[in-house]
């Protein structure tokens, strides 16, 4: 599925993936380039605002985590991709039914002789869906080689991710080296793939348990409300330049990430060499699972009110998300940890902020606070189980046209 390893967040460590790595950090996940996203992300946040609003006018009940999906959808294919989901392709299903397969349990990785067998049928499983997985990036690089050859990409004021890969094609990533390996069309599409995989589900999920607890948590909702009205006002929506100035944003985030980590194990780990943790022997080669959700919610790390969710435990700062603080690793940390922590980062608070800030939320027919469903649907990453549906009403002075 990941094109024999091709690209990256399957790839082993060595020579190959340090090339990848440097090359997507550079070209794809820098902070410019980040930077050069931002009125895609302005615009496609205004869109859902919109839509929201509507649903408010309308005094209707709305299936949050279906419409957050929906915009982190929009927001990572028009960036990777450089365009919306059509009817054409059905993409959302590709992604899920891959990253279904990445995270399942197979028997035959742990009893190898019974692997040929494929007894639950997911390696026919993972040839089907990398066959349409193909078949679809095969038809969205044509399309750009198509603009490409009629000269109309120069004129677009960003270039998408398959622009910038398909400029690098039959190049040596490291021309320098005595192996020299050169991007070829195969790298080009197990880049894509990552990149979408790695975007699509993460964010989405972030957001939506971050607004179960807000809604859970009413005090919290509260203090959050007033931070934006005092930060932004009431008269317009958050933008990417404010994020800096919304410290309790900053905590209500963390402490989401703490309970509800999206990848709760990270991803698979593979020890180098042996070594010796506390007294265990760990031999070269092992596979590592570092379990970040239940570093989240043990007592001993975090205090007595460690189920609670309870933003001011971050209030003085100590603790950040780059990984440097292993009581909190939502992104991992060292060589490996996510190569877009920023991208993702940008993209949950500017979308948290703008529900927050824009309206308020009631919970469906009576449903207490305490009440909300909490259980969560275990894979590779770590999503909530049951939809989140909520009734907004709007509550800017402005209106959005
Ligand atoms: C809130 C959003 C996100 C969260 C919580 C998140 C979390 C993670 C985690 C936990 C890992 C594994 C780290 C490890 O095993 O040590 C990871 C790796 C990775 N993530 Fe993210 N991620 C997010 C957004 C993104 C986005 C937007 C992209 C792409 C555009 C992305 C691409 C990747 C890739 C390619 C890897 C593999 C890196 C490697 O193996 O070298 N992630 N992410």
């Amino acid at each position: 599925m990941s094109y024999g390893t091709k690209g990256m967040a399957f790839t082993e460590y060595g020579p190959y993936w340090r090339h990848i790595r440097k090359l997507c950090t550079l070209q794809l996940l820098c902070p410019s380039k980040i930077e050069a996203f931002a009125p895609l992300r302005r615009e496609e946040v205004g869109l859902f605002v919109r839509s929201l609003k509507k649903a408010a006018a309308a005094g209707e009940v709305v299936d949050l985590s279906e419409k957050v999906g929906g915009l982190v959808e929009d927001i990572t294919y028009r960036m990777v991709l450089g365009r919306k989901n059509d009817d054409m392709f059905n993409l959302k299903g590709t992604v899920e039914e891959t990253l279904f397969l990445a995270g399942a349990f197979n028997i035959g990785d742990y009893v190898p002789f019974l692997s040929p067998l494929d007894l639950q049928g997911l390696a026919k499983r993972m040839k089907r869906i990398s066959k349409t997985i193909d078949q679809l990036f095969e038809k969205i690089i044509g399309e750009h080689e198509q603009v490409s050859k009629s000269g109309q990409v120069q004129g677009r004021s960003h270039k998408d991710f398959v622009d910038v890969l398909l400029s690098l094609i039959h190049q040596p990533l490291n021309p320098n080296n005595e192996q020299v390996y050169i991007m070829e069309r195969t790298n080009v599409k197990a880049i894509l793939l990552d990149m979408i995989s790695g975007a699509f589900d993460t964010s989405a999920t972030a957001i939506v348990w971050t607004l179960t607890e807000l809604l859970r948590h009413p005090r919290v909702m509260k203090h959050l409300q007033e931070e934006l009205q005092s930060v932004i006002g009431m008269d317009r929506m958050v933008e990417e330049s404010d994020l800096p100035k919304l410290g309790y944003l900053s905590m209500v985030v963390k402490e989401s990430l703490r309970l509800h980590p999206v990848a709760p194990l990270l991803i698979p780990h593979e020890s180098m060499e042996d070594i010796t943790v506390e007294g265990f022997d760990v031999p070269k080669k092992s596979r590592i699972f570092i379990n970040t959700w239940a570093i989240g919610r043990d007592p001993k790390v975090w205090s007595e009110n460690v189920e609670e969710f309870f933003p001011e435990r971050f209030i003085d700062g100590n603790i950040d998300l780059r990984g440097h603080d292993f009581q909190l690793l939502p992104f991992g940390s060292g060589r490996r940890g996510c190569p877009a922590m920023q991208l993702g980062l940008t993209t949950v608070r500017l979308a948290l902020a703008n529900l927050v800030h824009c309206f308020n939320w009631d919970l469906p027919s009576g449903l207490k606070p305490k009440d909300l469903d909490m259980t969560e649907k275990f894979g590779l990453s770590l999503s909530k189980a049951i939809h989140l549906f909520a009734m907004p009403t709007y509550r800017l002075c402005n209106q959005l046209s």
